[in-house]
C-alpha cells in the first residue's frame, strides 16, 4: 500500500516505522510549508498534522479521491463538513481520538461503567487527562470522545467544561507534563468511596499501530467510519 503522511511529527514518524515494518511504502511525506504536493500518487493518506490545517488535508485528499484517515485533535468544528463532502465524493474517512486499541476498548468500559453510574446520583464524575507539552490543544480530544461517551449514557450530565465544575457540566483537568504520551482518568466520587478507570499510553505505537490498520482496512471502502467499525467492538 502506497501511504502520503499527513504531518511528519512524532507521531508522522512513529507510523512510519511501523507501514515499513508491515510491508507499505511511503510516497509523500508533507510537513510545513509544503504546500505543492500530488495527493493521488497515494492510496491512502494518514493525517496527523496540527488542527488548523487538519480540514483542509482532509478535504485535499477527499476531493482527489484518495482514502484519508485522521488522528489529528482539535479541528472538531469541521467535522461534519468533512462527512458531506465524503458522501458527495463517495469517498473514504476516519477520524478518531484515539487509534489505539487499548484506548477504544477503554470508550466502551466508560460508557457501561456511565449506564451502571446513571442512577447514583451519590457519585460525581471528574476527569483529567495528561499530556506532554508541546500538545496544541485542550482538552484532549480522547477527553472529549470520553466526556461525550458519559453524557450520552448518564443524565446526570448534558455538557462538560474544561477546568470548572458547574450544574450538569462534567469537569475535564488537563495537565501538560513533559514527555506524557497520554493519560486518561475518570472518576466517579461519592462522600463514602471513588471508583476510578484509568488508561496509560507507555508510549506512541499504539496510536501508530492504529492508524496503520484503520489505513489498510479503508481500501476499497466508501463512506464514514470510526475506529469500532474497524475493531470491530463497541
Ligand atoms: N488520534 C490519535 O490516536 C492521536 C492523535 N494525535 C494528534 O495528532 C496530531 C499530531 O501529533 P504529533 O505528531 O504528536 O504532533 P507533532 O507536533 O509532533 O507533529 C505535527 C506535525 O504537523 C506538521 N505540520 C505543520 N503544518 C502542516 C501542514 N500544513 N501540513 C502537514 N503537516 C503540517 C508539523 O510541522 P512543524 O513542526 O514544522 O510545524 C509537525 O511536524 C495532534 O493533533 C495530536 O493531538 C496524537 C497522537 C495520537
Ligand atoms: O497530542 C497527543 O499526543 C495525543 N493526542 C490525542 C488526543 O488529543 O486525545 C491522543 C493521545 O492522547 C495523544
Amino acid at each position: 500500500m502506497k501511504i502520503a503522511l499527513l504531518g511528519y511529527g512524532k507521531m508522522g514518524k512513529t507510523i512510519e516505522q511501523i507501514a515499513i515494518k508491515r510491508g507499505h511504502e511511503i510516497v509523500l511525506k508533507v510537513d510545513k510549508n509544503d504546500d505543492a504536493y500530488d495527493i493521488t500518487q497515494a492510496d491512502v493518506a494518514i493525517d496527523f498534522s496540527i488542527p488548523t490545517v487538519a480540514f483542509n488535508n482532509i478535504t485535499n485528499c477527499l476531493n482527489n479521491g484518495v482514502p484519508v484517515i485522521s488522528g489529528t485533535t482539535g479541528w472538531l468544528q469541521d467535522y461534519d463538513k468533512a462527512v458531506e463532502l465524503c458522501k458527495e465524493k463517495e469517498g473514504g474517512f476516519i477520524y478518531a481520538s484515539n487509534f489505539s486499541l487499548g484506548v477504544n476498548i477503554f470508550f466502551e468500559l466508560n460508557k457501561t461503567l456511565a449506564k451502571m453510574m446513571n442512577t447514583l446520583k451519590q457519585y460525581n464524575v471528574t476527569m483529567e487527562e495528561i499530556h506532554h507539552t508541546q500538545k496544541l490543544d485542550a482538552p484532549s480530544g480522547t477527553a472529549i470522545t470520553l466526556a461525550e461517551g458519559i453524557i450520552e449514557n448518564h443524565s446526570g450530565y448534558d455538557n462538560w467544561k474544561l477546568d470548572e465544575a458547574a450544574e450538569k457540566s462534567l469537569p475535564i483537568v488537563a495537565k501538560r507534563i513533559e514527555d506524557v504520551p497520554g493519560t486518561h482518568t475518570v472518576n466517579y466520587e461519592s462522600e463514602v468511596d471513588t471508583i476510578t478507570i484509568e488508561h496509560t499510553a507507555h508510549n506512541r505505537q499504539g496510536f501508530a499501530l492504529g492508524a496503520v490498520i484503520a489505513a489498510e482496512w479503508i481500501i476499497g471502502k466508501k463512506g464514514v467510519f470510526n475506529m469500532n467499525d474497524v475493531l470491530n467492538i463497541g
